[in-house]
């Protein structure tokens, strides 16, 4: 029997699939959770001059302790309008630009005022340049501070928009469409008739895209039919760039994905991975579309979504890297020994470390519910105890 392809190989063929999407430029205000197609390259110093950290007086620090002569006011966003000589001070705010000849800011707190005079009442600055900003203190000009494939967070939109790019060069967010299929499914909350469940892995699918840098059309649902899943692939891979299809992976005479992908025009460049659960995923491409056929069960469209389909949105998004981190942790539980495959096992992760949940059934959405964490068992791995460290992907 041919060898099953292991994880890091799937997850590598499914990225070869498709390229990243073309750049666009977008408003920072819609820029989180994108990534850059390009780097962002300081286009200004910050700060362009010398600022105050703190409101007080601008001195030179030399004519420490004192006193001094008060010969006007800067604020933030107005230029200085003399330099300071021998013996002088200035009253300077927060952000506001030194004026020539000072170079320390004396704090409010501990000075008095008194008409033109100053005086120091408290122990004043310790050393040259406190409560100043340099110049280009924060970055100069040209230099590179985002790389391309970055993921816009919070704070590396506030570093771009510094840096003083009129807008986030990213690019083109994958339009994702979901297609549950089996006769078995109805919407969800509608009435349900004997043998049938509620279709959950669609809205979950979605769920797990809504922070993800993709366009996801409202999940679909096909009945076990070939032509009519056939024809709706056909149709979905007109408009979106990657299809990700929901049971019928596997090998029952209701599996009909692999079929449907060729009468569709498409092609199936693998099947199975070394993995449980998740074993019957598919991968394959229909036009220009990136197709995904996770395997029905809750836990194994859950895993497989993780671990493939995230990273191949993240990869068209333009994610320089695109896989679910692996971290460690110590079990808080003992770990049985691994089996045939690897195993992403269901778990809790608190302070006192990663507990296995005790249903590892893939038809099960309640341990779903109860885990944070995915622990990576190795095929044939050792029974490990309580204490010992174990590889983990953070779900929650
Ligand atoms: N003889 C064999 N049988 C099975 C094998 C095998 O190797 N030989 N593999 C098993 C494994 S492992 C998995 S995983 C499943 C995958 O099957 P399919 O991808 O074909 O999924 P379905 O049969 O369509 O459904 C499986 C299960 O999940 C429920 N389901 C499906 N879609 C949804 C949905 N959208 N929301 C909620 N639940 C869903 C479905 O009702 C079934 O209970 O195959 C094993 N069989
Ligand atoms: O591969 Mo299946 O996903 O074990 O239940």
């Amino acid at each position: 029997m041919k060898r099953l392809l292991n994880v890091e190989e799937a997850q590598a063929r499914i990225l070869a699939l498709a390229a990243p999407l073309a750049p666009e430029n977008t408003p920072f205000v819609e820029a989180l959770d994108r990534y850059l197609s390009q780097d962002i390259t300081a286009l200004r110093d910050q700060p362009a001059a010398a600022l105050s950290a703190m409101d007080g007086y601008a001195i030179r620090f030399e004519d420490l302790p004192g006193p001094w002569s008060i010969t006007g006011e800067v604020a933030a966003g107005t230029m200085p309008t003399r330099t300071l000589s021998a013996g002088e001070a200035m009253r300077i705010f927060t952000g506001a630009m030194l004026p020539g000849g000072a170079d320390t800011v004396v704090v409010q707190e501990d000075v008095a005022a008194a008409g033109a005079a100053l005086v120091l009442t408290g122990d004043g600055p310790a050393a040259r340049g406190k409560h100043v900003r340099a110049r280009a203190g924060d970055f100069a000009a040209g230099a590179r501070l985002l790389a391309a494939g970055t993921r816009l967070t919070p704070g590396a939109i506030a570093a771009a928009i510094m840096a003083g790019a009129p807008a986030a060069p990213v690019r083109r967010r994958p339009r994702v469409a979901i297609l549950a299929t089996g006769d078995e499914l109805v919407p969800p909350g509608h009435p349900l008739g004997v043998g049938q469940i509620p279709d959950s892995n669609g809205a979950m699918l979605a769920a797990m895209l809504q922070d993800e840098a993709a366009e996801v059309s409202l999940p679909l649902h096909a009945r076990d039919d070939r032509a009519v899943i056939g024809d709706v692939l056909r149709e979905l891979s007109r408009h979106h760039d990657i299809i990700v299809t929901i049971g019928g992976a596997s090998v029952g005479d209701h599996d009909h994905i692999q079929d449907a992908i060729a009468d569709a025009g498409g092609s199936v460049d693998f099947w199975k991975v070394a993995m449980r659960p998740g074993k019957p995923l598919i991968a394959g491409t229909i036009g220009t579309a990136a197709l995904l056929g996770l395997p029905g069960n809750p836990a194994s469209a859950f895993v497989t979504a993780t671990l493939f389909l995230l990273p191949l949105v993240r990869h068209l998004a333009g994610a320089r890297a695109p896989l679910p981190l692996i971290r460690q942790a110590p079990l808080a539980a003992p770990l049985a020994a691994g089996g045939e495959r690897r195993d992403y096992l269901r778990a809790s992760l608190d302070a006192s470390g990663l507990t296995p949940l005790a249903s590892q059934d893939s038809g099960q959405t309640v341990p779903l519910a109860q885990a944070n964490a995915l622990v990576i068992r190795e095929a044939r791995a050792p029974a490990r105890a309580p204490g010992e460290r174990a590889d983990y992907i953070a779900i929650a």
